[in-house]
Parts: structure tokens; sequence; C-alpha cells
């Protein structure tokens, strides 16, 4: 007799199912509010060389779903790994962020190293997904990601985080064409890196565009919403059964219809809009994930609960995977993440 197993929460969401109750995760899941993240990176040297280790970052992406009851795991990784895969110089400064060798003009994008290289620095992570495949929980689903094109270039025209992205829009205005060069070998990489994070066994992936509310009109279309649907477009030619989430983060009135535009299964939203707005405006669409602020994991209290049963509440009506609207903060108290999700399920 065959029987197949009900298909994981996550994935019944991302197909468009309205569920009684939103699977749930949080991104930096893995992370420096956990003692044994900071214990394992500390083991591994670190944070670089924490990604590169394949049985140490599985570690890593394994020790929230130790203590929490999450629906999904996420790659322990991070979007800037590829600007190093196409030969660029990346290092983390201690207790400040990344920093990046600076991309300012065409000659730095036609310096850069072949699309189809980025195998050879990004084996381990490979790695990591195929231990994962095998020691993740049954129920557990396996989110792969990427950085959007723009995002990672924000990194890479300014050597490091920056508040408003400046030096990728100085790019953009002294030579608009070199900067879509720049762009169009991210997309590349990008689908190349996904596309092999998918055979290793990832069953969802994520593209982070931390930065996409830097972008107006028609820049927004070009250097955000293009590229995005650019990769899922060869995704879904290559995996069609891959769903996949896509994080424009602080795009406001452009989540309307950027599932539809891009192709995405899920639109993550952050917690600048509210629920009610995006039930009403964006998950008439299809599934969306999110949105609860990351500041309720630090400050707790009543308004933590208040506040993530509203956001169930408002999403209830269509498909949604609740999580946090932006990553977990160093600061936040484990108890937080455990009296959300009794909210959640309570
Ligand atoms: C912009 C961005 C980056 N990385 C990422 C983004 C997009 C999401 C977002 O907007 O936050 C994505 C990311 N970074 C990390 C993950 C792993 C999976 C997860 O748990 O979510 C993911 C999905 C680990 C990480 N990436 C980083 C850490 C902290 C490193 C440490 O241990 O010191 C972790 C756990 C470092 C990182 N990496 C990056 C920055 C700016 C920093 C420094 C800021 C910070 O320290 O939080 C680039």
């Amino acid at each position: 007799m065959t029987q197949t197993a009900p298909q994981k929460t996550i994935l019944r969401a991302l197909a468009g199912e309205t569920l009684p109750v939103p699977p749930a995760w949080m991104m930096r899941q893995a992370g420096r509010y956990l003692p044994e993240y900071k214990a394992t990176r500390a083991q591994a040297g670190d944070f670089l060389s924490l990604c590169y280790n394949p049985e140490l970052a599985a570690e890593v992406t394994l020790q929230p779903l130790r203590r929490f009851d999450f629906d999904a795991a996420i790659l322990f990784a991070d979007i800037l790994l590829i600007c190093q895969a196409l030969g660029a110089k990346l290092w983390f400064a201690e207790g400040e962020g990344p920093r990046l060798s600076t991309i300012t003009d065409r000659s730095g994008v036609a310096a850069l190293r072949p699309a189809g290289d980025v195998h050879e620095t990004l084996s381990p992570i490979y790695e990591t997904i195929k231990i994962l495949t095998r020691e993740l929980p049954a129920p557990t689903t396996l989110i792969g990601f990427a950085g959007a094109p723009w995002t990672v270039a924000t990194y890479m025209t300014a050597g490091r985080g920056t508040p408003d992205q400046g030096p990728a829009h100085a790019f953009i205005a002294s030579d608009r064409e070199g900067f879509a060069m720049l762009i169009d070998r991210l997309t590349e990489a990008t689908i190349e890196y996904l596309s092999a994070q998918i055979k290793a066994g990832a069953e969802v992936i994520k593209i982070f565009d931390s930065w996409a509310g830097s972008l107006k009109g028609q820049d927004f279309d070009d250097f955000a919403l293009k590229p995005t649907a650019a990769i899922i477009s060869a995704l879904k030619a290559r995996h069609p059964q891959t769903p996949i989430i896509a994080f424009p983060r602080e795009a406001g009135d452009r989540y309307i219809g950027f599932a539809k535009a891009t192709g995405a299964d899920c639109v993550a939203l952050d917690n600048s809009v509210s629920a009610s707005w995006a039930a009403e405006n964006v998950q008439k669409d299809g599934c969306v994930q999110g949105n609860l602020a990351p500041r309720h994991m630090v400050e707790g209290g009543p308004e933590l609960i208040t506040e993530t049963k509203r956001i169930v509440k408002a999403f209830s009506g269509g498909p949604h995977i609740f999580n946090l609207g932006h990553g977990i903060t160093p600061d936040a108290n484990p108890d937080n993440v455990l009296r959300m999700l009794e909210a959640i399920r309570g």
C-alpha cells in the first residue's frame, strides 16, 4: 500500500492553500541572539569561515529548530558570498558589518569573473544543503536563498552597507548602461547559484531585496522588478516545482502586483505596511509572508501577543506564512520566540 505523506505546511501555503494555522519561521533565526550560535561561530573562527564550513553551517542552521518548532529552516550563508564568487574581496569588520572591494564604473564590472564560475567558491554552500537534507526533521522545509541583484550591487558599489545606497544611485546617474551590466552579471550568477542550491536539495527559494525601497519609478522596474522576474523565470524553466518567495523590502505601494509581475509564489512583507492593507492589496494575488516587527522579540510584553494575533487574523482569509518583517536582532530574548509561536498556534 502506498500512502503519500501530507505535504509540508509551508509548501501547502506556497501552493495557495489557506491553512487554519499559518506555518511559521523567522528571518535570521540562526543568529547572535542564541548563545549556541555564538559558540559555534567562535569555533569556526569568524563569520565567513562559518559560512564556508558545511558541518558547522549545517549545525547553526539546525540550532534554532532544537529550541523552537519552526516549520522551516533557512540555509546558513550570506547574500554577499556571491560577490566573492565573482572575484570581489569580502570581509566582515568585527562589530561593523561587511566590507568589500568597490566597483564604481563599468571597467570594474568587466573585471568580474563569468557567472558560470561561481560554483568554484560556492560549492561548500551546496554541501551544507546536502547535509541538511539528511539531518532536518521530516516536517521541516529547507529554504535556500540569495540576495537580489540590486541589493547585492548596493554593497558592491559602496564597499559596505549604506543608509541611502548613495554610491549605487550615483553609478546609475553617471552610467545607467554600465550599472545595468553589473545587474545583468549578478542576475546570471544568481540563477546559477540558486539552481545549484535547488539541485542540492533546497525546497523553497527566497530572494532578499533588502534595499528595494530606495528605488523609485523606472529605477524600481529596471533594477528590482525586472532582475527578480528574470531570475524567477529562469529558475521556473529549470525547476518548475520549486516555489519562490520574493522580499522587496520597504517596497510600499510597489508590493501591489509584485508577485504577478515577477512570477513569485509569495511576497514577503516588511513591517512598514499594515497587515490589513496587505491582506487587501497583496494577498489577493496569493501567498504572503510576514510581518511582525522584530522589536517585539526584544520587548515582549502583552503587545507581542496582541500584535501576533492581529497579524494572524488579518491574513486568515488567504495563504499566509508567519514571519517577522525583518531579521531577529542580537538583543532579542529567545523566550519571546516561544511566546510568539504560542500566540500563533494557541
Ligand atoms: C543585507 C543582508 C546581508 N545578509 C543577508 C541580507 C538580507 C536580509 C536582511 O536584510 O537582513 C541575508 C542573510 N544573512 C544571514 C542569513 C542566514 C539565514 C538566516 O538565519 O536568516 C541570511 C538569509 C546570516 C548572517 N549574516 C550576518 C550575520 C551576523 C554575523 C555575525 O555572526 O556576526 C548573520 C547571522 C552578517 C551580515 N550580512 C549582511 C550584513 C549587512 C551583515 C552585518 C549586519 C549584522 O551583523 O546583522 C548582508
